[in-house]
């Protein structure tokens, strides 16, 4: 078994879900959301000890409350700083906040003094899905405050200050070392800013099944999302039977680009790859990948049909490398667009609208830049709305799109979409956008379907730079070049379980 996909809900969706689930909820959700933190919480503090639980205006500051009294109830000493008008509270959070008061407890309207020894856990239950705007004045004070405590911090449902929907810092944010998120995931703990605010992020469901109540608008990718696929291949194949995969890029200045897509695609098990590049001086061997064939550009364009394209590392934006991209997108094969040939693509709307009309699968890699250049905006508008940005330019141009960096976005083109989390910034070093294409392009070329190759490749890829940086401990400085045989590693470890490798030992045939 692989793991599944998790569902994730924006906040108008967790809205609906609230709708259909609060009322008649027994124990009221509220309750629930404060125990599972209380529990959360009484796993990271081991003797009775002083806790500080920031609380908001509204429900998450009600969680707070509950969780208060539940830590008080264990033992602990819980302070709670809270400078919200207790009779302009919710109704749930109003009755935790009375039950709070009823148990003995009080509240600090600011933020007490740290206590000799430290705080051995701070809680922020400001603010969760219903922040409306940036956080200034005592909250932004508080937040600083509180993320300046070497201890445990904890967030409920989302770090006060982070946007739900986008994952974006809307001014100061809580920096959680844990989050624990209620009912299910957001989008913005997942992507942007989300993943270094949130810490490590764990879902609290309520006692929930929110798919039974709502089915999710997006999802989390993981290898169940493409398992069919994860079969050990056949005894009885050849290379003809695994594809063949052309990488056409490699302009003057950039044939590294296209050797790295080339070498990534060769290591992921491409029945052969075929690297046609632009600058006319090139090499005409990989010396290091001898595997790999070279043609011109033009040459590979024009001889028998590979079974996936990919056009764009180190391509350039030469004329030449403009009758490539029009020549690529008129071949009857899947064909994945990245780097250079995104930005030719962005340059021309008649060949974006030929784009968008192709018969056969059109896959596109951009990073924020390129993304931005595609949607005729600014980077800093594709970041706002990372998830919105993708799924315009799948909409748009009918295409499968990753839009690459921290928490990458798939995005389908009937809207469906997904967030990817594996990878770290090691792989943020150049080439590693070529080695993501490369594996792509081997997928497809294996006869995967579009989303599948797209999810499966972001994931893989993510998980190489995982698998490296564990291996080499390093945080910093991974080589794109690394990548593909850590890709290679990571991918049959998927298909075969180390299990399976251990026994599958096999003398040769039995003799009479
Ligand atoms: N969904 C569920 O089923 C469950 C939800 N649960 C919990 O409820 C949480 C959602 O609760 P919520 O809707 O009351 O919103 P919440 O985040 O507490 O804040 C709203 C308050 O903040 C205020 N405010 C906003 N921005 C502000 C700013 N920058 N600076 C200052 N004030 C600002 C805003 O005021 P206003 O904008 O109206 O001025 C309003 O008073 C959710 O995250 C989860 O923890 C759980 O109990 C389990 C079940
Ligand atoms: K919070």
């Amino acid at each position: 078994m692989h793991a599944a996909p998790l569902p994730i809900y924006p906040v108008s969706a967790i809205r609906d879900l609230e709708a259909l689930a609060i009322p008649g909820a027994m124990p009221p959700l509220m309750e629930r959301a404060g125990e599972a933190a209380a529990t959360l919480a009484l796993s990271l503090l081991k003797t009775p000890a002083a806790v500080l639980i920031a609380c908001g205006p509204g429900n998450n500051g009600g969680d707070g409350f509950v969780m208060a009294r539940l830590l008080r109830d264990a033992g602990h000493a819980v302070h709670i700083a809270f400078a919200a008008d207790p009779e302009r509270l919710p109704a749930d959070a109003a009755s935790a906040h009375a039950a709070w008061l009823a148990a003995g407890g009080e509240t600090l309207p600011e933020l007490p003094p740290t206590p000799p020894g430290g705080w051995a856990l701070v809680v922020d239950a400001l603010f969760g899905i219903g922040l409306q705007r940036p956080l200034e004045g005592r909250y932004a004070e508080w937040i600083d405050s509180l993320n300046t405590q070497p201890c445990p911090r904890l967030a409920l449902d989302i770090p006060s200050g982070l946007d739900a929907d986008t994952g974006r810092c809307l001014g100061p944010c809580f920096a959680a070392t844990h989050t624990l998120s209620f009912i299910a995931l957001k989008p913005g703990l997942l992507t942007l800013d989300g993943p270094d605010q949130c810490g490590l992020v764990q879902v609290a469901a309520l006692g929930l099944d929110p798919q039974a109540l709502l089915p999710a608008p997006g999802h989390s990718i993981a290898p169940g999302l493409f398992e069919t696929r994860l079969r050990p291949r056949r005894r009885n194949s050849h290379k003809g039977s695994h594809g063949d995969v052309a990488v056409i890029g490699g302009a003057p200045g950039m044939v590294g680009a296209a050797l790295l897509a080339g070498r990534a695609a060769a290591s992921l098990g491409a029945g052969r790859v075929l690297v046609g590049l632009l600058d006319p001086s090139a090499l005409s061997v990989d010396p290091l990948r001898p595997e790999l064939m070279f043609r011109t550009a033009t040459a590979l364009l024009e001889g028998p049909l590979p079974n996936a394209l990919v056009v764009g590392p180190g391509l350039g934006q030469s004329d030449n490398a403009g009758r490539c991209v029009d020549q690529a997108i008129g071949l009857p094969v899947p064909l994945l667009l990245d780097a250079d040939a995104l930005n030719l693509l962005a340059l021309s709307a008649a060949r974006q609208e030929t784009l968008a009309r192709r018969q056969h699968p059109t896959l596109l890699t951009p990073h924020p830049a390129e993304a931005a250049r595609l949607l005729a905006c600014g980077t800093t508008e594709v970041q706002a709305d990372r998830l919105a940005a993708a799924r315009r330019i799948a909409r748009r141009l009918q295409a499968w799109v990753v839009l690459k960096g921290c928490g990458s976005i798939v995005a389908a083109p009937d809207g469906a979409w997904w967030i990817n989390s594996s990878g770290n910034p090691a792989m943020a070093t150049a080439g590693m956008g070529d080695v993501l294409s490369g594996l792509v392009g081997t997928l497809l070329a294996g006869g995967w379907n579009a989303g599948e190759a797209l999810l499966a490749g972001v994931h893989l890829h993510g998980c190489a730079g995982d698998h490296l940086s564990a291996t080499l401990n390093i945080d910093s400085g991974l080589l794109a070049d690394e990548m593909s045989t850590a890709a290679r590693h990571c991918f049959n470890a998927w298909i075969r379980p180390p299990t399976m490798r251990d026994t599958a030992t096999w003398d040769g045939p039995a003799h009479p």
